[in-house]
């Protein structure tokens, strides 16, 4: 039972009303690198992600979180991002935030930190009810850093930021792994992950069809990007 993966899962299969959408998903996400998983809509990335999450059971396979073989009780060491958290409308973000903290235990002191992290911090009064896309994307992800996780999980964090919001959140990607955190992203957006990704997956037809170190990329990866996706669907 060594080199488990800190996350990861080997031949998971999932189908929904008798339509496969895993066939052979195997993940392997190392310490301290930041893994995106690109596929086309649909390809089952969110589904892979809520795998890993225990918020979807697999027909088959094996799932991993730190290293071991999957516990719901490791699933405090993981932050995510994934199907928006409940935010309080009529709450401003560092009141949400307040709110997170007493959930889980953590010191009110993350609050300020993580606000800072998103750059949200200059809103102290203004009520999320009011928040653009981007901004509630901003406060998911304080939400999902405020634990301080080892395991950080993000799906298409990059939806509705803007371009200093895109540009943020590489730097914040970077700085997660440069801590020595583990971050897995899915996403869309092929030129972004190049910067802020360390590896690349495609999923196909239901499993991985390439997978590199994004420093080995020696084709654009858009062109590998749709060869994978081709042949992962004849
Ligand atoms: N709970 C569910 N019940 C039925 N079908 C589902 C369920 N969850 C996902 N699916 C289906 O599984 C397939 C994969 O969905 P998933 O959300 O994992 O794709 P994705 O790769 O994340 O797509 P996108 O890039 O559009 O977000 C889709 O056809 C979706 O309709």
């Amino acid at each position: 039972m060594t080199n488990l993966p800190m996350l990861g899962c080997t031949d998971v299969a999932k189908s929904f009303h008798g339509r496969t959408v895993l066939r052979h998903m195997t993940l392997s996400v190392q310490p301290g690198r930041v893994y995106a998983l690109l596929g086309r809509n649909g390809a089952g990335k969110s589904t892979t992600l809520r795998i890993l999450l225990g918020l979807l059971e697999p027909d088959a396979g094996e799932v991993y979180l730190l290293g071991r073989p999957f516990e719901r009780a490791a699933l405090g060491d993981v932050g995510a991002t994934i199907d928006g958290p409940a935010l309080y409308g009529h709450l401003s973000a560092t009141e949400n935030l307040r709110v997170h903290a007493l959930l889980t235990g953590t010191s009110g002191e993350r609050v300020a930190a993580v606000l800072r992290q998103v750059g949200l911090d200059g809103l102290p009064h203004q009520r999320v009810s009011t928040f653009s896309t981007g901004m509630k994307g901003r406060l998911a992800l304080a939400i999902a850093l405020l634990t301080d996780p080892p395991v950080v999980i993000l799906d298409e964090p990059q939806n509705g930021l803007d371009p200093d919001g895109i540009i943020q959140l590489r730097t914040m990607i970077r700085s997660l792994a440069a801590e020595g955190r583990t971050v897995l992203v899915s996403s869309h957006q092929l030129a972004e992950v190049t910067q802020f990704a360390d590896d690349v997956g495609i999923l196909a037809n239901g499993a991985l069809v390439f997978e590199a170190t994004t420093g080995s990329l020696t084709d654009n990866l858009e062109a590998v990007y749709l060869d994978a996706v081709q042949r992962g669907v004849a």
